[in-house]
């Protein structure tokens, strides 16, 4: 059977069917969105539930010179089968293929970047700015989730937005959930507003008021407007200060809920609100993983699932894989805090994917996701050190960038005792550029009072986060995305001593000191230079093995014995080479002036690493065993000289 989907690649052509053409292709982009994502995985869920909203806005919308943007981006598969990227659709995610995000250079139709929340009110009212400076006059569209909204950012921009009084609309796609449920009172909130303009007592009255947006008539803007406002009003009437004229009293106009998978009413309220002055919210009601009974029946497992097959509905997993650095920090935070009753752990809207959820259901009280907040999770950690309490901040390598002068003016300066857990620490694979968490070690490393480590395996995790906790001061430790290595996970729990690493290769240090080559290897590197150095072995070459374990404070000490003995030091990290491990091993000989050393850095360069999966992207950046092989032989047969890979 011929699909529409087939015929149409542009918001042109979607423009020139009918809305029963469009509820059969709204049915077509599901099929194919269930069946490519299945391959290698991605974010079903929240695909499903904006097939209707996305073909609406392109429908009523003329874009690309109209402006949607997207946030997060996790959502805009629709939005690229509609907008010319239908036969590469099935590259998402992978190495050199669509992005699972949106990226402007992919698209004229993708006019914002973004895979970390609450941006696109600030930019969408830039672009607006920007427009109304050059006397253009073309329609700016923020497409915001429910918890995106609860964000910092997208609050300060509504602030913003709400007294610019710009031309902008705001469409609020309220699937009452973040990844897991959403959280806090802008959500209950928002809650409310459903619950009360669904409940027979209110649309008894609605009806009687007549004027409802919803329903609109076919009349003039002028009296769709009057209609806006009249139910407005009325609401404000029906909820006081507690329904959606919170964000009235704010400058928006605010219309809504609607039924966001009903095409006709979308196209109709969209029509409308496209007229209106000044900045809009509307308020549009979907259900993630709409579509599909399994995705909808628990659209957290399917907000961003891996391969599965789609005939069953199973997500693969392998049996007899190891656990991943997730389920060990996870499992050995409970038991610190089984121990420890001042242990409380924090996430960022993370439950799940940082693993707190266990801590949760072990100690509920001494739980807290405060939602996508990462500045506030920090300073809150701060509050709650000063308050007595040991906090672990769990968040993303990545979103941690978010928390920066937190960690800086809140933690660091007044030397508090948080530990931050950085989860999906490295190349983080076909989430790509936005997401790798290859930036950390240099944010972190460089303020005052910070410690920092990486382990070698997930049973060095174990130890490091008890050290962590058994510290004083701010710590960071960082560990990567996925299972770890299989090794033998012991039951105690000991103390690792602050910045000495660990000699892996030879036995002694002697024997180290006679080796060509010392290569510190840290984190999730450490297995790659181990492979290096016993194949290397091999060909006569004799490589010293080091787990730095700590990226600040330095094991000072054996960095310069090995350092003098050998002449030869190699670094190695997942990492951007700038200001990262090898960085600060550099800085250490230069302050000690050993110019006679020859070093080599091995790293990420000063460039964003693309998507795929990891096992292509370390290769392609020199983070396995063969690049660093081929480090070690040319700088024995090149002459001593300092230098960066
Ligand atoms: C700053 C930041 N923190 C955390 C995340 C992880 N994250 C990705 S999607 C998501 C939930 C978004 O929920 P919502 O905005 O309601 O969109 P939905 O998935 O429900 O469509 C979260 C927390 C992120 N992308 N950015
Ligand atoms: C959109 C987003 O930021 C998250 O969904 C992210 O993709 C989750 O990553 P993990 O799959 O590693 O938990
Ligand atoms: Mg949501």
């Amino acid at each position: 059977m011929t699909r529409i989907l087939d015929s149409v690649d542009s918001p042109e052509q979607l423009r020139a069917l009918t809305v029963p053409q469009m509820e059969q292709l709204a049915r077509e982009i599901r099929r194919e969105i269930i069946e490519k994502v299945s391959v290698r995985g991605g974010h079903l869920a929240p695909n499903l539930g904006v097939v209707e909203l996305t073909m609406a806005l392109h429908h009523v919308f003329q874009t690309p010179e109209d402006q949607l943007v997207w946030d997060i981006g996790h959502q805009a598969y629709v939005h690229k089968l509609l907008t010319g990227r239908r036969e590469r659709f099935h590259t998402i995610r992978q190495f050199g293929g669509l992005s699972g995000y949106l990226r402007r250079e992919e698209s004229p139709y993708d006019v914002f970047g973004a895979s970390h929340a609450s941006t696109s009110i600030s930019a969408a009212l830039g672009i607006a700015a920007a427009r109304d400076l050059q006397g253009k006059d073309y329609k700016v569209v923020a497409i915001i989730g429910d918890a995106s909204l609860t964000g910092g950012m997208a609050l300060e921009a509504m602030n913003s937005a709400g007294s610019l009084k710009k031309n902008l609309i705001i469409v609020l796609n309220d699937n009452d959930k973040s990844i897991s449920e959403n959280v806090g009172a802008m959500s209950q909130h928002l809650g409310q507003v459903r619950r009360m303009q669904t409940s027979p007592s209110y649309q008894r009255l609605r009806e009687m008021a007549k004027d409802s947006i919803e329903r609109l008539p076919v009349v003039g803007d002028k009296a769709r407007e009057a209609a806006g406002r009249a139910e407005t009003s009325f609401k404000q009437f029906m909820m006081h200060s507690k329904s959606g004229a919170v964000f009235e009293e704010l400058g928006f106009k605010f219309f809504g809920p609607f039924d966001g998978h009903n095409i006709p009413l979308l196209l109709d309220v969209f029509e409308n609100v496209k007229k209106i002055e000044g900045p809009v919210i509307v308020q549009v009601v979907t259900k993630k993983g709409k579509g599909w009974d399994v995705a909808e029946g628990d659209s957290t497992k399917w907000h961003g699932p891996g391969a599965y097959d789609y005939t069953t509905g199973v997500i693969k997993k392998n049996a007899n894989d190891p656990l991943t650095y997730t389920e060990v920090f996870a499992n050995t935070l409970v038991s610190i805090a089984e121990q420890n009753p001042a242990v409380v752990g924090i996430t960022a809207a993370m439950s799940e994917g940082t693993g707190l959820k266990k801590l949760q259901k072990r100690f509920p009280e001494r739980y807290f996701d405060v939602g996508i907040a990462e500045q506030h999770a920090v300073t809150f950690a701060g509050g709650l050190a000063v308050g007595g309490m040991l906090p672990v901040v769990a968040i993303y390598s990545t979103f941690m960038q978010r928390a920066f002068d937190q960690i800086i003016h809140d933690i660091c300066v007044q030397n508090l005792h948080v530990v931050f857990a950085m989860d999906r620490a490295g190349i983080v694979g076909e989430d790509g550029q936005t997401q790798h968490g290859v930036f950390d070690i240099a944010f972190m490393r460089m303020i005052p009072h910070m410690k920092i480590m990486a382990p070698k395996d997930e049973e060095e995790l174990r130890h490091m986060l008890y050290t962590a906790v058994e510290l004083d001061g701010p710590v960071g430790l960082r560990y990567p995305r996925g299972k770890g290595l299989g090794v033998e996970l012991t039951t105690g729990l000991h103390k690792l001593e602050v910045g000495k690493a660990e000699l892996l290769s030879p036995a002694t240090i002697e024997a180290a000191e006679k080796c060509d080559v010392a290569l510190f290897a840290y984190g999730s590197t450490v297995s790659q230079a181990e492979l290096a150095a016993k194949e290397l072995a091999e060909e006569g070459i004799h490589v010293a093995v080091v787990n730095a374990r700590w990226a600040k404070p330095l094991d000072q000490e054996l960095i310069l014995r090995l350092g003098q003995s050998t002449k030869h030091l190699i670094t190695i990290e997942d990492h951007v080479v700038s200001g990262g491990f090898g960085s600060a091993v550099l800085e250490l000989l230069e302050s000690k002036g050993l110019t006679d050393i020859a070093i080599r850095l091995i790293g990420l360069p000063d460039t964003f690493v693309e998507h795929g999966a990891p096992t292509i992207l370390k290769e392609l950046y020199g983070l396995s065993s063969a690049h660093i092989k081929e480090v070690v032989r040319e700088q024995l047969t090149t002459t001593k000289k300092q230098g960066v890979v």
